[in-house]
């Protein structure tokens, strides 16, 4: 099954044994293909009015820990509600082994004309 991930977010490893995993390696990602909720819909910006963090509610786990957005700034009604996916360029690759490239079109002033 490929992973497609809704956005780039990367967990601390489990175990520092666990040698199937490197350090900057996500161990988890959010497959949003077969299910998700309303947050599948959001696009990326390179000048986002959201931001990522990973929030520990009703448990401990860093592991499963909940994904949420947070507003960085004032956001007029109607306004569509953006956050950076925080790919590297060039670190997608396809099934055929092949480095993915996806061109953004945020329309940022200062966009990085690359999401990976
Ligand atoms: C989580 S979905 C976002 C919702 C999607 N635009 C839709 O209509 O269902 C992520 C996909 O949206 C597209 N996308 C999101 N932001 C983009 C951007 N700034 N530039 C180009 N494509 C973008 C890409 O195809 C990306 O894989």
């Amino acid at each position: 099954m490929t992973c497609r991930r809704l956005g780039h977010v990367t967990l601390p490893t489990s175990s520092p044994v666990d040698d199937k995993i490197t350090e900057n390696e996500p161990e988890f990602c959010i497959d949003a293909s077969c299910y998700g909720n309303v947050a599948r819909f959001m696009n990326h910006s390179c000048e986002p009015n959201l931001f990522i963090q990973c929030v520990l509610s009703d448990h401990t786990d860093i592991k499963l820990a909940r994904v949420m957005l947070f507003a960085s700034k004032k956001i007029p009604p109607r306004q569509e509600l953006t956050y950076d996916y925080g790919y590297q360029v060039d670190s997608v690759m396809g099934a055929d082994g092949n480095i993915k490239k996806m061109y953004c079109h945020c329309g940022a002033d200062l966009c990085r004309k690359r999401l990976y």
